[in-house]
């Protein structure tokens, strides 16, 4: 069976400047899967999520060659609408950065600057959206106090609603467990596996197991470049360069 690519890259460059962070690369990703973008510190996975959603757009001095697709069209085409595209292409960063604003109003926000505004629609939304991210239980009776009186792992969740609500096909998340202790992380993780049967998630990690566990299919990035791709569980025992295998059993990194 073929799987649908829901996203791709070709050949894609990437400069700071003059510096030159992405050499050609190409990759594409499976709908509904989760494919975990691993490497050494500095060799170019965020800037390459960040080119998946054009955030990098908001870098001056930064440059873009070669095409990036979302259902087979070029997201960098000048006629595409960046604010519908961050819509459909949704991020989660490393540290939970929810707005100060109460936990109701985080996960309202982008429902309210795409447009929405009939309140039990909202609150509907709302609702669904921190079920969705297994938060709704534990703030139900909070949802109009402060977002920044959460746990670290619940702000991370929430940051994870605030991107569920406007509905993205695709979520891209830039370490998202990093900075949670175990059990949070292990509840991030779990959430993966549900979210992925409605989306494609894209995910930048350090932590080789984490990878492991959450991944479908893992890809190699070492300077700049992509060494390799390929489902997960090859790629941890049978990886094809001895770069990888350096990288993945801590011989580097
Ligand atoms: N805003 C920026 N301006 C100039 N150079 C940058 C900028 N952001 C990143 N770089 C450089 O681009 C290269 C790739 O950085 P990037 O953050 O994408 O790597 P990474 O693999 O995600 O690293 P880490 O795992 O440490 O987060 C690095 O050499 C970095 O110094």
């Amino acid at each position: 069976m073929t799987e649908r690519i829901k996203m791709a890259s070709k050949g894609l460059d990437f400069f700071y400047g003059d510096f030159k962070a992405l050499k050609d690369v190409s990759l594409a990703f499976g709908e509904n899967r989760v494919t975990a973008l691993i490497g050494p510190s500095g060799c170019g996975k965020s800037t390459y999520l960040r080119c998946l959603n054009r955030m990098n757009d908001l870098i001056a001095g930064t440059r873009v060659d070669g095409l990036v697709t979302l259902d087979d069209a070029d997201i960098y085409d000048s006629d595409l609408d960046v604010v519908d595209l961050r819509r459909r292409v949704g991020m989660v960063f490393q540290k939970p950065n929810p707005f100060p604003k109460t936990i109701f109003e985080n996960v309202a926000y982008g429902l309210r600057v795409n447009g929405m505004t009939d309140k039990a629609r909202i609150a509907e939304r709302v609702e669904a959206s921190l079920r969705h991210a297994a938060l709704f239980d534990e703030v139900k009776d909070r949802l109009h106090e402060s977002a920044l009186g959460l746990s670290g792992g619940q702000q991370q969740r929430l940051c994870i609603a605030r991107a569920l609500a406007v509905e993205p096909q695709v979520l891209l998340m830039d370490e998202p467990a990093s900075a949670l202790d175990p059990i949070a992380t292990q509840k991030i993780e779990e959430l993966i596996h549900v979210l992925k049967e409605n989306l494609t998630i894209i995910i930048v990690t350090h932590n080789m197991q984490q990878a492991a566990r959450v991944s479908d299919v893992t890809a190699f990035f070492y300077m700049g470049q992509l060494i390799e791709a390929d489902v997960t569980q090859t790629m941890f025992t049978r990886p094809r360069e001895k770069r990888t295998e350096d990288y993945i059993t801590g011989r580097f990194g």
